[in-house]
């Protein structure tokens, strides 16, 4: 399966209706047909997303009783925190993915979380967790005694600003696409950062493991998803599969500096079924060196704000009245245990 490239340099992102016709146009044609693009000449730069996954080394290697302590308690109360191993399940098998959701780089551990917290807090700064990275990649480089992760806020905060400059721009291209005025998505997607919003970024982390571990257990196993679009970073490790409409696996290759774009649930629904959401999942490789590997990847959710209908009062094979964006995700969404 051929995935189409979308070369964002072409367009000049912030500039004539012109450009944002063709670039609504190559959308169209990709989502038509895969689902799904992968995004190049985008204007993030490989140090902002190695930056951010230097602080995702260093959150996810640190020990279950304190990660848990910014264990994210469900969507009702709060969209942030913390998701352990094994909390969120798709399928049958056992899914092999930590995360962190966040709405701002705000969420992310603050002071709190300090060098006195490492058990192994005497230790030397290069040999906290993330010791594999060199020293001056550590985002926890200025410890002892100090902010344990300042860095991963700093490159994530750095990363997500752009995330949604590049997301506004589809946004308003996707809505010529469904034959709308450019800013009619934008109007939907109004809410940002703030408690009500549903724009969501995940820190996501797949830890090592074996060959074997595929015969019950699956890195993320196969789901659409409910937001509206998602750009997916991912590292070198591999794995990340789409599914095509004849029901066949394919490989979304990581390639460096690219970003795939997924079309999800919102845009099949306000597409009027044009588009469909693409099913997707994340293997354990069968190189055993890439499974013995952590895996990285960073996600961000575009999401309609959370009183909109979650899909059109026109839509007659759906419920109707349709619930809003916020009902619709709690009863969709996997609410993780603890
Ligand atoms: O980590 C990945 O590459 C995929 C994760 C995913 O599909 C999700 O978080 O919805
Ligand atoms: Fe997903």
């Amino acid at each position: 399966m051929e995935i189409p490239v979308i070369d964002m340099e072409k367009f000049g992102l912030r500039e004539g209706s012109d450009n944002l016709i063709k670039l609504s146009e190559c959308l169209d044609q990709a989502f038509t047909k895969t689902g799904c693009a992968r995004l190049v000449n985008h204007g993030i730069t490989t140090q902002q997303i190695e930056n951010v996954y230097a602080g995702s080394s260093l959150f996810f290697n640190l020990p279950d009783e304190l990660k848990k302590r910014y264990r994210f308690v469900g969507l009702e109360d709060s969209t942030v925190g913390y998701i352990g191993l094994g909390t969120e399940r798709y399928g049958e098998k056992q899914d092999l993915h930590e995360g962190y959701l966040i709405r701002t780089a705000e969420d992310l551990p603050g002071k709190d979380l300090t060098a006195e917290d490492l058990p192994g807090k005497d230790l030397p700064a290069e040999d906290l967790p993330g010791k594999d990275l060199p020293a001056e990649d550590l985002p926890g480089k200025d410890l002892p005694g100090k902010d344990l992760v300042p860095g991963w806020r700093i490159a994530t905060e750095s990363l997500h600003t752009s995330l949604k400059i590049l997301s506004s721009v589809i946004l308003d291209a996707l809505s010529l696409a469904i034959g709308k005025e450019r800013d009619y998505l934008a109007s939907l997607h109004h809410s940002e950062g703030d408690k009500k919003s549903f724009k969501l970024l995940r820190m996501a982390h797949y830890p090592p493991t074996n060959p074997d571990a595929a015969q019950t257990s699956i890195r993320f196993d196969e789901h659409c998803d409910f937001n509206t679009f998602t750009l997916l970073l991912q590292d070198n490790m591999g794995g990340l599969q789409g599914r095509d409409n004849d029901g066949n696996w394919f490989d979304l290759t990581p390639e460096p500096d690219s970003i795939i774009l997924l079309a999800a649930q919102f845009i099949q629904f306000y597409s009027n079924e044009k588009y469909k959401a693409l099913r997707h999942r994340v293997i354990i490789p069968e190189e055993e060196v890439k499974c013995r590997h952590s895996r990285y990847s960073i996600i961000y959710f575009v999401n309609a704000d959370g009183h909109i209908p979650a899909w059109p009062t026109t839509a007659t094979h759906l419920p109707q009245p349709p619930p809003n964006v916020q009902d619709h995700l709690m009863s969709v969404l996997v609410n993780p245990v603890n």
